[in-house]
């Protein structure tokens, strides 16, 4: 009678329940795992009415249990302060004498939890593992490498691994692969989960590091070109298409700024010396002696171009040529959309990066949207051998005589392996995953020199067609009025319609608007239900309005389908604190120089993701993806290494990163 959905959920995982212990795993695992996913209040809201809720307190924790939709729509309150068989539970109004655990495990498998997240997610099959993971996944110490999360930054350190002869572990809290660049369909639609503009995805060069991190598993996606990276709606409407060619892009600039050709082509110009020497590059481990001290042999003028710029900002080499303060402005909007903050504080290297690789390379949308990159990845991760397992939240990592050997679930399933690398943000992995540990130095300064950058709050919306004009661009930043909004929360709009390049996204007749504007989470915290809703609710409104007046009139009734995440939303199905967007400097950085690479202060532990260098970016955290495989394989004795030669750079590096 008490917890038919409990019941349910738990065999439903065909975990036995023997003993308080055991149950006490299965809560928590139900808790940080696909019951998080579950939270019908947001994504996965219009299942919400179907999905009454349970709330379990267990030793201080509080968990929450969705009952299975078969069982009745009652909402059931379960306060127990142990989880203990025979112990007195208090149910909702009434109270029930005993939780059996006999009962939770002789109850019917069918219709419960899973089911629900299958059927919620809709994502083809949702599987729980890939490869020879699962639940008999290997837990003795015979991997490799565990990478903990599947983003791209843990898919592309995973797989690099793989093709170098690893066996590696990837371990997913989620039910599919993918972090911020996943997607998820409802109703028709496929959403890509974060936005949708695609760096270093081309056929060219050397700086095309997902094209590259897909040739390598054997993976080569159909791609569509973009013709406009993105159209600026900027005050005074300033109104610019930064156009595939480059040509197009200059001249469209110099149309509103005649007087700055000059400063505009010499700031330009010195991106594309950058990115240049970055493109003559072999991209690997720069933590790695006999590689860096080869490229400086090979390329001494490209390595020391780079090694020039590594502590300088944009803004800084922007007011060298410009003087125009709105043209100044225009480069801060620029960098803001590739770094959340504006260009004093955006380090010359990645501004290069990006502001020249898409006209070089250009930006290319996958067919069938973002997600089927990170799909592919983890295809090609089993197809080398490795393997994937999903709901698998990580949360101790185990370090024994200071050095990491393994980590722990939420289940209390333990695994092991010579190296482990953690794909959560450096404050997760250092916060949260690391119980009992110190804080090594190198983090404690990495927390003063970079901070969280916000959240976003992102709008997932199909809309009926007619409402765009024929030739909108597929990319869009708003700001309207008033400049120094540009780096305040809901200040800028950004706009993504991907089915403007692939209408496969979305039903006949209907389009994709994906809208974001940053926001933190202390917006949101502390409000009732209602409170939160109605805040969504108000923020959403003002959006659309703004939205109607720039671009798109009638745009409100217009609206077939609509989802909206908060920065709460960000926190919990990306696992990502505060739900950051990724680091952001403190104040004016010194470039890149702060920015810690994989290795960190423990033995064995790696990180890999935008809080490592170079930071924020889908092709950036591939990079950082690359490297890590690169110093974990040269660890492991799949690359060569110096341990002299190691030991020297890895201390020259420590310290250049003091000076940031
Ligand atoms: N260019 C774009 O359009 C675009 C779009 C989306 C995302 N992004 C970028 O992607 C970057 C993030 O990529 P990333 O690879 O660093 O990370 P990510 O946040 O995308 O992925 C991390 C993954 O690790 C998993 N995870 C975290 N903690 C875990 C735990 N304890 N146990 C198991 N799994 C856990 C998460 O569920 C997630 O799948 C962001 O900086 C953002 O800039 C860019
Ligand atoms: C070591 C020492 C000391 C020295 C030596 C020297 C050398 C050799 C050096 C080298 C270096 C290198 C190699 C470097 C590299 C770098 C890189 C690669 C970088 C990259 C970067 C990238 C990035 C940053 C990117 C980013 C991007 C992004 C973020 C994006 C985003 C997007 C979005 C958000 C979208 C928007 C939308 C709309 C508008 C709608």
């Amino acid at each position: 009678m008490l917890n038919f959905p409990l019941i349910s959920s738990i065999s439903e995982y065909g975990f036995g329940c023997r003993t308080a212990e055991y149950t006490c795993n299965i809560l928590s695992h139900l808790q940080n795992q696909s019951l998080n996913h579950l939270d019908g209040q947001n994504m996965f809201s219009d299942f919400y009415p179907k999905l009454p809720r349970t709330v379990c307190k267990c030793s201080g924790i509080v968990s929450r249990i969705y009952s299975a939709p078969n069982y009745g729509d009652s909402r059931i309150n379960i306060s127990a302060r142990k989880f203990i068989a025979g112990d007195p539970v208090k149910v909702s109004n009434f109270s029930c004498d005993k939780l059996s655990f006999g009962e939770l495990r002789t109850n019917p498998r069918k219709g419960g939890l899973t089911a629900w997240s299958r059927a919620a997610l809709n994502v083809e099959k949702v599987v729980e593992s890939e490869g020879g993971g699962g639940r008999s996944a290997n837990t003795s110490k015979d991997y490799d490498a565990i990478i903990i999360g599947s983003g791209i930054g843990g898919l592309v350190a995973a797989t690099q691994l793989a093709v170098k002869g690893a066996r590696v572990l990837v371990l997913e809290k989620y039910v599919i692969p993918g972090g911020s660049s996943g997607f998820y369909q409802r109703g028709g639609y496929t959403f890509d989960v974060g936005s949708s503009v695609m760096f270093g995805f081309s056929d060219k060069g050397n700086l095309n590091l997902i094209t590259q991190a897909l040739a390598a598993v054997g993976c080569q996606m159909q791609v569509i070109p973009d013709p406009t990276t993105v159209h600026f709606h900027l005050p005074n409407n300033l109104s610019v298409r930064v156009h595939r060619e480059y040509n197009e892009f200059i001249e469209e600039l110099t149309s509103y700024f005649p007087h700055e050709k000059e400063g505009i082509l010499k700031f330009y110009g010195e991106c594309w010396k950058i990115f240049n020497a970055l493109n003559s590059l072999e991209l690997k481990s720069l933590e790695e002696p006999l590689y860096l001290f080869g490229q400086f042999f090979q390329k001494p003028l490209e390595c020391l171009t780079l090694a020039y710029y590594l502590p300088q900002n944009a803004g800084d080499i922007a007011r060298k040529y410009i003087k125009d303060p709105r043209l100044l402005s225009f480069i801060d909007a620029e960098c803001f959309i590739v770094s959340t903050v504006n260009a004093l504080q955006t380090p010359m290297i990645n501004a290069s990066m990006v502001l020249c690789d898409r006209h070089f390379g250009g930006i290319n949308y996958p067919v069938g949207g973002v997600g089927g990159i990170a799909k592919s990845l983890a295809k090609g991760l089993v197809d080398k051998g490795s393997e994937i397992l999903y709901r698998a939240n990580v949360t101790g990592v185990i370090v024994e005589q200071g050095k990491a050997v393994g980590v722990r679930l939420s289940d209390g399933r333990e695994f092991f392996a010579k190296t482990i690398v953690s794909n959560a943000t450096r404050w997760d992995t250092f916060g949260k995953l690391l119980k009992g540990e110190a804080i090594p130095k190198e983090e404690q300064d990495f927390q003063k020199v970079y901070v969280k950058a916000p959240s976003f709050l992102s709008i997932h919306m199909g809309v009926k067609a007619e409402v765009l004009s024929p030739d909108t661009d597929c990319h869009h930043f708003v700001l309207e009025s008033d400049w120094t909004k540009l780096e305040e929360s809901y200040g800028s709009i950004f706009l993504s319609i991907p089915t403007v390049l692939d209408p496969s996204l979305a039903p006949e007749g209907r389009h994709i608007l994906h809208i974001f504007t940053t926001s933190s989470i202390e917006d949101w915290e502390g409000l009732s239900r209602m409170e939160y809703e109605a805040k969504k609710q108000l923020v959403v409104d003002e959006i659309i309005s703004r939205l109607e007046k720039k671009l798109f009139p009638g745009l409100r009734s217009s609206i077939d389908f609509m989802e909206v995440g908060s920065p709460k939303t960000h926190r919990r199905y990306l696992a990502r604190d505060e739900g950051t967007y990724g680091p952001m400097p403190r104040r004016i950085p010194k470039g890149l120089l702060g920015m810690p690479f994989n290795t960190t202060g423990i033995d064995g532990l790696y990180c890999v993701g935008d809080s490592c260098f170079p930071g924020q970016g889908v092709i950036a955290v591939a990079f950082s993806g690359v490297m890590c495989a690169h110093r974990v394989a040269a660890d492991i004795g799949l690359e060569k290494k110096s341990p002299v030669l190691d030991a020297m750079l890895l201390r020259l590096l420590a310290w250049l990163r003091t000076l940031a």
